[in-house]
């Protein structure tokens, strides 16, 4: 599948998507650790959280900013639309919108 077609299969493909360094587990920066800790925090469950490792996915890492126009990782996608990277996932934590976001992810 062509590069772009794959990416957007991800960001489509569940309702939370973090293309990070890394893994929640196991973070390898400090910006997608704070971010996937951000995210668990504010209540997304493992099965909701779908994510991508960029930096065992070179094509992802060099492809994924020019269409997400966003520059640099983690990048936030939630219901297919892009959230930004960890600055703003850390100002919606702590304003309280990320948990409202992600709760809404997980309705039954
Ligand atoms: N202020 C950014 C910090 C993220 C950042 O600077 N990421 C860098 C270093 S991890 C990056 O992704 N650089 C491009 C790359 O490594 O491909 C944010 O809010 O997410
Ligand atoms: S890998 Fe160095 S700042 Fe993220």
């Amino acid at each position: 599948m062509p590069i772009i077609e794959r990416i957007q299969a991800e960001i489509s493909g569940h309702p939370i998507v973090l293309f990070m360094k890394g893994t929640p587990q196991f973070p390898m920066c400090g910006f997608s650790s704070r971010t996937a800790g951000a995210l668990r925090e504010a209540g997304a469950d493992m099965a909701t959280l779908h994510s991508v490792n960029v930096l065992e996915d070179p094509e992802v890492r060099a492809n994924l900013p020019r269409i997400s126009n966003w520059p640099t990782f983690p990048q936030l996608f939630i219901h297919g639309e892009l959230i930004g990277g960890c600055d703003i996932t850390m100002e919606l934590f702590e304003s309280g919108e990320l948990a409202r976001m992600i709760a809404e992810t997980q309705k039954a």
